[in-house]
């Protein structure tokens, strides 16, 4: 299609727009490029018809967090971003101020939707211009516009649209079309269909030089603004700007219907269990049985740090995983645990996702784990109950060291299976038991 400018086009790699979730340091590929003003406007009034469930997709839950609240995380966290404009159904301001207080969020002004999208759009162009009574908004040089149930953009790509928006006024986000696209006959026969080759399907984000889709919105008509989808064609439309169009990543589909709302929760999913970080203590048995584990989690592709003690907690709480294993031997060693829990509360580390601790009991011999006395082990159930209150899944896990070598890397094994599943699924029901390894 003539104006495509392609861009790679990489299986959908989780690490590559979760920076805070899966322990990546955060990138900042647009400092210095992006020397003016950029504000986004977040469309998020809709009721998510298609979704068939009485709250609004965009507030839909999971991982103990509502959808839009990913999407305004994923453009939070772009230092040249200064403003985030999401606007909201009138009926969910009081909740949407309350999701920006429970989740810290910055840089975002909540503002009044309208019937329709576009509708709701131009509301938050509105708040931007200078001219509106009591703006306290800057108003922007580019401003981009992408739909609040879309949480998966990366800031290269958010980069691209907004140079390309300075540079030619108009930009969007396309991808390559799954279906083929047909007209039907009003009696539902086929009445022709498309060449695919020769069409993609337009996405967000979608940017813009501010002045021209300002416009463009005060131009345009009353059916534009009931029955259209369509930010680009009013740009050409009313601005005379024919927008420049970038293929996107593949992460940049919008949540529609529930199996999308699983998608996306198993994607993040995904993303958190790229990295842990493993307490091994300082014993020879402790310390072997780290290096296997964490071995054995590389090829569940998961990136282990290890830390011989607690003393280092402060530098791993720096890797920004929400992964964290510890090992202790002997008699209840739950006040490590302990101590690490109210570390990643006082740091608010479970703030935005859940962190998965998973305590390792490492008995010496088996007669050393018939010694154990049963009440010495339960306090885990009632650390676990305190902890999930601040976002934090505990699990213990038990394993006998073997002299044996086949027997001690069988433990090992089963304890890095159950490891990986319970970071993977980050299920509550599971928190407090004592599993085996
Ligand atoms: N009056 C409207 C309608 C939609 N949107 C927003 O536009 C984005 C994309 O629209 P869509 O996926 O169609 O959302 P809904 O209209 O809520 O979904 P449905 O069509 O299934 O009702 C969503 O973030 C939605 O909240 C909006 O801000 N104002
Ligand atoms: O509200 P709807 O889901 O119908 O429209 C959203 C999409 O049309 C829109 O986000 C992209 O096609 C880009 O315009």
């Amino acid at each position: 299609m003539q104006g495509d400018t392609t861009a790679s086009d990489r299986p959908c790699d989780p690490r590559c727009f979760l920076n805070s979730a899966g322990g990546q340091d955060e990138g900042n590929t647009g400092h210095g490029a992006v020397d003016f003003p950029v504000a986004v406007v977040l469309p998020a009034a809709g009721c998510g018809e298609r979704m068939g469930l009485t709250t609004p997709k965009q507030f839909c839950t999971f991982l103990n967090r509502p959808l839009i609240s990913y999407t305004i995380e994923s453009f939070e966290k772009i230092s040249w971003i200064k403003t985030i404009v999401v606007v909201v159904a009138k009926e969910s301001h009081e909740l949407m101020l309350h999701i920006v207080k429970t989740f810290r969020h910055t840089k975002v002004k909540v503002v009044e939707g309208g019937t329709s999208r576009h509708r709701s759009i131009f509301n938050g162009l509105q708040v931007l211009t200078e001219s509106t009574e009591g703006s306290s908004l800057p108003r922007p040089k580019v401003v981009i516009i992408h739909d609040a149930v879309r949480p998966f953009v990366e800031e290269d790509f958010l980069l691209k649209i907004t140079l390309a928006a300075k540079e030619q006024g108009a930009v969007g986000a396309i991808r390559p079309l799954v279906s083929t696209v047909i007209a039907t006959t009003s009696e539902s026969y086929l009445d022709h269909s498309l060449e695919r080759a020769k069409y993609r399907a337009s996405e967000m984000p979608q940017g813009f030089l501010f002045d021209i889709i300002h416009q463009a919105y005060q131009l345009c008509s009353e059916f534009d603004f009931e029955f259209g989808t369509e930010c680009l064609h009013l740009a050409l439309q009313y601005s005379g700007t024919n927008a420049k169009l970038i293929e996107g990543p593949p992460t940049l589909w919008k949540v529609t219907y529930k199996r999308d709302l699983a998608a996306a929760e198993s994607v993040i999913k995904e993303t958190l269990s790229l990295s842990a970080c493993l307490i091994s203590g300082t014993m020879a048995e402790t310390v072997e049985l780290a290096s296997k584990v964490q071995k054995n989690l590389a090829a569940h592709d998961m990136a282990v740090d290890v830390f011989s003690c607690a003393k280092e907690y402060k530098e791993l709480l720096l890797s920004k995983t929400r992964n964290f294993i510890q090992i202790t031997v002997g008699g209840g060693r739950l006040s490590d645990i302990a101590e690490l829990i109210k570390l990643l509360e006082e740091t608010n580390h479970a703030l935005l996702y859940p962190v998965v601790i998973i305590w390792v009991h490492l008995y010496m011999s088996e007669e050393q784990s018939h010694r154990q006395k049963p009440d010495e082990l339960t306090p885990i159930m009632d650390l676990a109950v305190k902890a999930k209150q601040g976002n934090i899944l505990l699990y213990g896990i038990q394993v006998i060291h073997s002299k044996v070598p086949e027997l001690w890397e069988k433990s090992a094994e089963r304890l890095s299976e159950l490891t990986a599943a319970l970071i993977r699924d980050r299920n509550p029901a599971f928190t407090g038991q004592l599993l085996q390894a």
